[in-house]
This record gives structure tokens, sequence and C-alpha cells, in this order.
């Protein structure tokens, strides 16, 4: 099963580590492909070198010099999530080329979009009896870092081994009324998605992860869930089928 692990689900310590427990636990159970962000972690390093953060439809505009900067959050973050799960290789797109990328819309500067996933690398780690740790940062055509958002790298990996995949937030899957968790679509088929993007009440960062989930499914994953990585226990229930939002074709 593929895990993405997200910026919102890891912003304490406590909780990081708390997830990371979780997912080594998962791992007696089935095998574990972690892919992470770290959206939180890219805010505080921008901020701290006086860079802006602008999002459009969920997508961070990258500039080069902004680029910079979240490849090198992101490789820290990549070791430190490595080291807690344990048992682990933590890697980059960079890396044996795991991850290819294009440019998705020049207007958003070095932001990916996956053309490829070297699978046989995953492979090969999951048959040494380790589990990969894949952050978000693939290589373009240029041989240039592209930024891909986490949940668009996380379903293209899913894809790619045609496995399913959870997808940890901060909410309980996608609600029809955001914030009102009582409001948690247990099933959204890809009209639902459509609808909600188009109507409104799927909004900000949903946006990709929902495609995201669409995105895995055709290419060939079996499930794909949204759930939350706020609560213990959460991550087992949701490869479960029993809490959070599964998306469906
Ligand atoms: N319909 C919705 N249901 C739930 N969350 C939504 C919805 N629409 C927008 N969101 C927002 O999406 C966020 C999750 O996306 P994001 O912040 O990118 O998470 P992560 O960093 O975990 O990938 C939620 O915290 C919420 O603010
Ligand atoms: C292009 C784009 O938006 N990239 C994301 C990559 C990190 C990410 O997706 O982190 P979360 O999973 O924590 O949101 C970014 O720069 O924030």
């Amino acid at each position: 099963m593929i895990v993405k692990y997200g910026g919102n689900a890891m912003k304490s310590l406590d909780l990081r580590r708390a997830v990371a427990a979780e997912i080594a636990a998962l791992r007696a159970e089935q095998t574990v492909v972690v892919v992470h962000g770290g959206g939180p972690v890219i805010e505080r390093e921008l901020a701290a070198r006086g860079l802006p953060s602008e999002f459009r439809a969920g997508l961070r505009v990258t500039t080069p010099e902004a680029m910079d900067v979240v490849e090198m959050a992101l490789c820290q973050l990549n070791k430190q999530l490595s080291q807690d799960v344990g048992h682990a290789v933590g890697l980059m797109g960079r890396d044996s080329e795991l991850l290819r990328a294009e440019v998705f819309d020049p207007g958003l500067g070095r932001v990916g979009r996956v053309t490829g996933v070297n699978a046989d690398v995953l492979r090969a780690l999951i048959g040494a009896g380790l589990t990969p740790v894949v952050g978000c940062v693939a290589v373009g055509p240029d041989g240039d870092a592209l930024n891909v958002n986490a949940d668009t790298a996380a379903g293209a990996v899913a894809g790619a081994l045609n496995e399913g995949i959870v997808f940890l937030t901060d909410v309980d899957g996608v609600y029809r009324n955001y914030p009102d968790p009582e409001s948690r679509a247990a099933h959204l088929t890809r009209a639902e998605v459509e609808a909600g993007i188009a109507d409104g009440w799927i909004a900000g960062g949903m946006i990709p992860k929902v495609r995201a989930a669409l995105d895995a499914l055709d290419r060939g994953a079996p499930f794909a869930v949204i759930a939350s990585g706020m609560h213990a226990g959460a991550l087992s229930a949701a490869a479960r089928g029993e809490a959070g939002t599964r998306v469906t074709p």
C-alpha cells in the first residue's frame, strides 16, 4: 500500500512520530511505500528567507529560488521521516530517476507533472525488506528539479505499483459541507468529485488530493482513500475501508 503523508499531519514532532509508528505497525501486515510532502516546513523555510508563498488551485508557484528552498527542506524532512519509520530508505525523485516530470504550466514556474516512475527501484528496496520513503521533488527533462505536489506524486507511485493508496491529512475525509466533519462523504465518484470542484465545496489543498486519487485509480491502483492522520489507529482503519472518503471511478 502507498501512504501519502502530508505536512498538515506532521505539524508537531509528536504527531510526526505517532504517524511514523502507525506506518511501522501497518508494515507488519503489508508492504508500505511512503510518499511525503511537507508544506508547513517549506512555508517556514521560505518565510525565513523572506520569500513569498502563493498557491493556485492547491499548487505552489515555484520560482527557481523557491525551488532550491523546497528541495532543501524536503530532503531534510525525508531523512527525518525515514529515520522515524525505521528499516527505511529515504529517496527523492532525482534518485535513479525515481520520479520523472515535465513542467506542468509555465505560469507556475518549476512545478512538475509526473511523466514516469522508476518502479523497479521501489520493488528492489521492498524486495530487500526496506520501506521506501519518497520525497516529492522530481527530475525534469533538463535534469533540474521540479516541485511536484505530494498528492500527485503519491498517486503516480500507487498507479505505477498497482497498489492501493491512503492519503493522510488533517481532516477525516472529504466533507460535503467543509468544515463540518458530520458531512464527510464515505464514497465519492469521479462525477461527484468533478461537481464538487466546479461547485467549490472541494477547494484548496483538497483539489490535488481528489485529482490524485482519481489519477491513481486511472493508472491501476485498486483503491484510493483520503483520511485523517491525526488520530491513533486512523491509518489502519482507513486501510480496512472503515474511515475516510473512498474515491471510486
Ligand atoms: N470539502 C473539503 N473537505 C475537507 N477538506 C477540505 C475541503 N475543501 C478544502 N479542504 C481543505 O483541504 C485541506 C487538506 O489539504 P492540504 O492542506 O493540502 O493537506 P495536506 O498538507 O495534508 O496534504 C483541509 O485541511 C481543508 O482545509
Ligand atoms: C507544487 C506544490 O504545490 N508542491 C508542494 C510540495 C509539498 C507538498 O505537497 O506538501 P503537502 O503534502 O504537505 O501539502 C509544495 O510546494 O508545497
